[in-house]
């Protein structure tokens, strides 16, 4: 299977229970819930025009919303010729989950990689069993809860983005009847936002859950 990739880069995993880890990242292109707040709006329209070859993804800033189809075989071949040395790939986006991962995440564990998925619930969480799935939830966003329910049960990290306190009874309501015996819950301030950085802090000390801070953003790096 072909997957329409935007970019591929080697670096530190910035978010989540992963923080710190190296990791190569595969983000691919497309994602129709628009985030106001969203970091990659540039994956968001899959465009003929944007359209380019394999070699023009990889290590290469994918800013303006280039894309380029790759297989998983490809995308490896790729690793090796750039000489990544990390073991983690991570998968994001846009929304990776508009695509079915078996294929994807199967490939790379069985070349000794191991897989983890970003994605924001909106579409099903198809990938192999031992990949590692965060999702992040959207409420109220396009594309709708019908599946939510279903990428919570699969998550193994639950990752919320927060500004605001209503963000916080968002979760709360999400999280009703989703058993969370091994799920590892974080809140994420969205855009670095002091008050957002704030409130996230105190709840996570209140309820036990984790700080994902974006430490990629305060190192300036990709
Ligand atoms: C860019 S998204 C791509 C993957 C997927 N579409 C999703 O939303 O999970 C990757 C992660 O960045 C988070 N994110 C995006 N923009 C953000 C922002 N401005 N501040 C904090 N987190 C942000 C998302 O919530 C998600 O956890
Ligand atoms: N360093 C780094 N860590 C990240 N964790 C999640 C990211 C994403 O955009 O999904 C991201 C990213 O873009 N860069
Ligand atoms: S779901 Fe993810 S990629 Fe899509 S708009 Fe929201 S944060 Fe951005
Ligand atoms: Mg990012």
């Amino acid at each position: 299977m072909k997957y329409p990739v935007n970019e591929v880069f080697e670096t530190i995993q910035g978010e989540g229970t992963f923080t710190g880890v190296p990791a190569i990242f595969v983000r691919l292109q497309g994602c129709p819930v628009g985030c106001s707040w969203c970091d990659t709006k540039q994956t968001w329209e899959l465009l003929e025009s944007n359209r380019v070859a394999p070699e023009d993804v990889i290590q290469v800033d994918g800013a303006i919303g280039r894309w380029a189809e790759i297989t998983a075989s490809e995308l490896v071949a790729a690793f090796n010729a750039k000489g990544f040395n990390a073991k983690h790939v991570v998968i994001t986006g846009g929304e990776p989950c508009l695509y079915d991962l078996t294929e994807m995440t199967d490939y790379l564990h069985s070349q000794g990689y191991q897989t983890q998925i970003e994605t924001s619930g909106t579409f099903e969480v198809q990938c192999a069993a031992d990949t590692w799935v965060t999702v992040s939830p959207k409420v109220n966003m396009k594309g709708g809860y019908q599946v939510l329910e279903q990428a919570l049960t699969r998550a193994n990290e639950i990752k919320h983005p927060v500004a605001t306190e209503k963000h916080i009874t968002e979760l709360d309501e999400l999280l009703t009847g989703i058993e969370l015996t091994n799920k590892t819950v974080c809140l994420q301030p969205i855009s670095q936002k002091s008050r957002a950085t704030e409130l996230a802090m105190a709840t996570c000390i209140a309820r036990n859950w984790r700080l994902s801070i974006q430490t990629h953003k305060y190192l300036d790096i990709d």
